[in-house]
């Protein structure tokens, strides 16, 4: 169904979701107008390397577009930037903006991600020495307080995804880093205890102090430096903090208006949400995913780009079931870490040592393989993909048996 020039479909949040979706519309025919709304000033961006490459090189976030500025133009895609949606009207099918207009929508998209998760720690308020890592200002943020920072001793709130790899990028302009995590160990919402090690070893040897069972509950500030106090009693100093503690989902917006929300907007599998004229895509989803057979919220690349192509399909009638296998990466000095498929709930793994630099571990529920992670070995990735999407039973015995190199037809013959 091709709909007509008069028609006009909105979307609010011009991030990875929002504008793969606006050029997946436009390619399914939409023919009316697409308009993109987003807080944000810049035009959109990548944000995986915000704590990467971005982090430390001279380049502006001009480097680092979604897509070029003409090709926005070429696709009759309206970009609104530095505009936040306030406030919705299903009935009259209107959104008001921050600057007081209004504009009215056929098709409705929320793509509003989420934001950095604000802890409750006393003194903790961001200040020029206290920082979050979720946008391009963000990153500026950190450059400046970071150049004015005099003995650079860096401290990190938080060892997740971003807590690392932020440690990773400062540790190459020659920070000091330490890291200070909640739970038993890093990376404890996203892997396995084994992956965990690896990160822990790969940080510890590059020079990072990396501390477990430290939940920070405050701050206090002394001339230019700040002090930070666990739980248990133990204080660091540091110049700058970095909050890296998780997101929060935008789903308010959404729940004003009365769309379902459960861990973020509920849609179905065609990134619709309990309104037929309203859609969703994106971080700030939770959607049915057919392979592990329950609700999962993904807070990825891969999940923003697909799910806004199935939206767009919807949309112009083509009703296409998203069941894309997730997949991850992170980048953490020279190692690069490539995750397929949802390991929660394994009850069995096997971890692989190639070589020394090469390692995969493998997890598995009731012989099913859910998921692999994958060392600087693209190799893995790639079997365990096709295992995954094929629904493959593999021969542990071949896959422990490091004397037998990786391959697919020994794997699950
Ligand atoms: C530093 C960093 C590194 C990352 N690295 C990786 C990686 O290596 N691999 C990976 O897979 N993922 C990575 N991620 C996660 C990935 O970036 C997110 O999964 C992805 O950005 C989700 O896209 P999204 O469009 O759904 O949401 P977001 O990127 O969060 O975008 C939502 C947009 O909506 C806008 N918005 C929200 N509400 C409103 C409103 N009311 N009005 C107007 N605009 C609004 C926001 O301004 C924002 O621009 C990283 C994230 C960060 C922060
Ligand atoms: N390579 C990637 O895929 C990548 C890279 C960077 C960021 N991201 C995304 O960015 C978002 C944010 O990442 P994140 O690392 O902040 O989230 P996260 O939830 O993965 O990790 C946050 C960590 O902070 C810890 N924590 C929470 N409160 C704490 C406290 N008071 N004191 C000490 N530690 C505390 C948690 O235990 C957890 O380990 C996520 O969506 C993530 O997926 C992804």
């Amino acid at each position: 169904m091709i709909e007509s020039k008069e028609q006009t479909c909105v979307v609010i949040g011009a991030s990875h979701a929002g504008v793969n979706f606006a050029f997946s519309l436009r390619k399914e025919g939409w023919q009316g107008k697409i308009i993109l709304f987003d807080a944000d000033p810049h035009l959109p961006y990548h944000r995986p390397p915000l704590s990467k490459a971005f982090l430390t090189s001279e380049a502006g976030i001009a480097n680092y577009l979604l897509k070029p500025e003409q090709s926005y133009q070429n696709e009759s895609i309206e970009l609104q930037l530095g505009k936040s949606v306030t406030s919705i009207n299903r009935d009259l099918k209107v959104i008001s903006l921050s600057d007081g207009h209004i504009q009215s929508y056929d098709k409705l998209v929320f793509a509003t991600g989420a934001r950095a998760l604000v802890p409750n720690i006393v003194g903790l308020s961001a200040g020029a020495h206290v920082c979050y890592l979720r946008t391009a200002a963000d990153v500026l943020k950190i450059k400046e307080a970071y150049g004015l920072s005099k003995s650079k001793k860096v401290l990190i709130i938080g060892g997740g995804y971003i807590g690392l790899e932020i440690a990773a990028s400062l540790k190459k302009l020659g920070a000091s880093v330490v890291i200070l995590e909640r739970e038993r160990r890093i990376l404890s919402r996203v892997t396995s205890p084994e992956m965990s090690a690896y990160f822990y070893n790969l940080h510890t040897q590059n020079g990072v102090e990396v501390y477990a069972n430290k939940q920070v509950v405050s701050v206090e500030t002394l001339e230019e430096t700040k002090q930070v106090t666990c739980q248990d009693g133990s204080e660091y100093l540091a110049d700058l903090i970095i909050v890296g503690v998780g997101v929060r989902v935008n789903f308010e917006l959404a729940e004003s208006i009365g769309l379902e929300i459960e861990n973020g907007i509920k849609v179905n599998e065609f990134a619709q949400t309990s309104d037929s004229d309203i859609y969703a895509t994106g971080d700030c989803t939770n959607h049915f995913n057919p392979h592990y057979g329950r609700y999962v919220r993904l807070e990825s690349v891969q999940n923003a780009v697909d799910q806004g192509k199935v939206a767009a399909a919807a949309i112009s009638g083509k009703w296409q079931a998203y069941d894309s296998i997730p997949w991850f990466w992170s980048d953490q000095y020279d190692t690069k870490l490539q995750i397929v498929g949802l390991a929660d709930g394994y009850d069995d793994l096997i971890m692989r040592e190639d070589d020394n630099q090469k390692r995969s571990v493998w997890y598995f529920k009731a012989e099913k393989l859910l998921s692999v992670d994958a060392i600087n070995n693209a190799k893995a990735y790639v079997i365990g993909t096709k295992v995954i999407k094929e629904n493959k039973h593999i021969n542990k015995n071949v896959l422990s048996d490091i004397s037998i190199p990786l391959n697919y037809d020994l794997l699950t013959s």
